[in-house]
């Protein structure tokens, strides 16, 4: 079927076709924040535009093994479509796939004519227009870790970590990064626009840190989002593979998915900064950070949604596993950075690379809304060195747990939305039964020779 193209679907169309690009790739987030994308034939543009391309809307409730989760509105519901309309003001060429350019999708469920209930960008919007029934826009910064691997058929997983075991950690160029890795990396995310400013090599061998500019939390998530698939696109183009798992090595740490976080308010003043308040934080600062302290057990479960993510936590990994907040203080789960002119904000410490961005993000700015609205206090901050159980509380140190505090959080379920955390926590149960069933490596090493 052939449309007649709207004027401004056509403009991006000859725009597209001078720059000599031929395929739109449509790409959108899952629940785990996996890229699901099609290639659209630029000629298919328009029909694509005008009626959405049709996709199982149990692309929610897979797996990426392909088992499909029984969660309701899927299996139940006879695998039903969902729609996916490309949004071509997120229109950038691919800088690595000539010919070739990407946009995001927005996910419309036929049934209704709404937004899929599972759809991560959507949640984060829901949470969003709460916030601005308080007068607040949030601001976010990522910080995001991965590990690059290179093939190694001698290895049991295939993969060993690129450049070999020794880190050299806060450092850029030959010594850790033989290849320059990240030079090339940093180039095309450039290019990419998704405002990725820096990046070096972390603590372990073959793990790279890259941090992204701050900006509202929905463009945030969205290039959260797209940096994740770039870096595992970019990965895949030379051989490679990068991770987000949380923690894929046994001898290494983990990685993590920082955020930094503050608020403007009505005036687009940063309404998380008082000169005049204990450590420059105004009390609309002080009541989000105690928001993020009393529902971080809740959070876990979107900040470390793996079974693997919990494995990150343990003394001295700079990955927090107790609930605590400090000034300046890496040990914590919460830093205040020292001030550096752009006013006061909170770095929350606590998600790992694997999140979906959209989650992490929602999920982290809905406590911080519970905390506002109830006026809460945070405690004394940590001094010194952290990871004391004789000081703070500590997380759920499981999925399983997580996934209980979340259900048992109905302050935050209720700002999720009921279809949002019946979908989540179905998924993620299943997760958590399936690898129960697994036989792992470990077992066999553990018990085979001596039982
Ligand atoms: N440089 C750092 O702060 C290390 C962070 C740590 N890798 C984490 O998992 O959170």
């Amino acid at each position: 079927m052939s449309a007649t193209p709207a004027p401004d679907i056509r403009q991006h169309q000859e725009r597209l076709a001078a720059e000599g690009i031929d395929v739109v790739r449509v790409t959108y987030p899952d629940l785990i924040g996996t890229d699901r994308a099609r290639d659209v034939l630029l000629d298919s543009l328009p029909t694509a535009c005008a009626h959405g391309l049709t996709f199982c809307r149990a692309v929610y409730h897979t797996s990426p093994q392909g088992d499909v989760v029984p969660v309701p509105g899927g299996l139940d519901a006879g695998l039903p479509d969902i729609h996916v309309r490309p949004d071509l003001d997120t229109l950038v060429p691919l800088p690595w796939e000539p010919g070739v350019a990407s946009c995001l999708g927005e996910t419309v469920d036929p049934a209704t004519g709404s937004p899929a209930p599972e759809s991560p960008r959507d949640l984060l919007r829901t949470v969003l227009a709460r916030c601005a029934e308080q007068g607040l826009t949030p601001i976010v910064g990522p910080e995001l870790e991965y590990f690059l691997c290179d093939e190694d058929p001698a290895s049991p997983s295939g993969w060993k970590r690129y450049s070999g075991a020794a880190g050299v950690v806060y450092t850029a160029g030959l010594r850790a990064d033989p290849d320059n890795h990240l030079l090339r990396t940093l180039r095309h995310l450039r290019d990419l626009r998704i405002g990725a400013t820096n990046g070096n090599h972390e603590f372990d061998g073959g793990q790279f840190e890259i941090n992204l500019d701050h900006s509202e939390a929905l463009s945030a998530a969205d290039r959260s989002f797209r940096f994740k698939a770039a870096v595992k696109e970019l990965a895949r183009k030379e051989g490679r593979l990068a991770t987000f798992m949380a923690k894929p090595f046994n001898d290494a740490g983990g990685s993590g998915f920082h955020l930094h976080l503050s608020c403007d308010d009505e005036r687009g003043k940063n309404a998380f900064d008082d000169p005049a308040g204990a450590h420059g934080l105004s009390a609309t600062a002080r009541h989000a950070l105690a928001g993020i302290l009393a529902h971080a057990p809740a959070l876990a479960a979107l900040a470390n949604p793996t079974v693997n993510s919990y494995k990150r936590f343990g003394p001295d990994t700079l990955a927090p596993w107790l609930i605590d907040w400090g000034l300046d203080n890496r040990s914590a789960m919460v830093r205040v950075p020292p001030e550096r002119g752009s006013g006061a904000r909170l770095e929350l410490r606590l998600g790992d690379a694997s999140a979906n961005p959209y989650l992490l993000i929602a999920g982290t700015i809905a406590a911080a809304l519970l905390g506002v609205r109830a006026g809460e206090e945070p405690p004394a901050p940590l001094e010194g060195y952290g990871y004391d159980t004789a000081r703070s509380a500590v997380l759920p140190m499981n999925l399983s747990d997580a996934l209980d505090a979340l259900e048992a959080d109905t302050a935050l379920t209720e700002v999720l939305g009921k279809d949002f955390t019946t979908s989540y926590l179905g998924y993620k149960r299943n997760e958590v039964e399936r690898f129960h069933r697994h036989v792992t490596d470990w077992e066999f090493t553990e018990y085979a020779y001596h039982l």
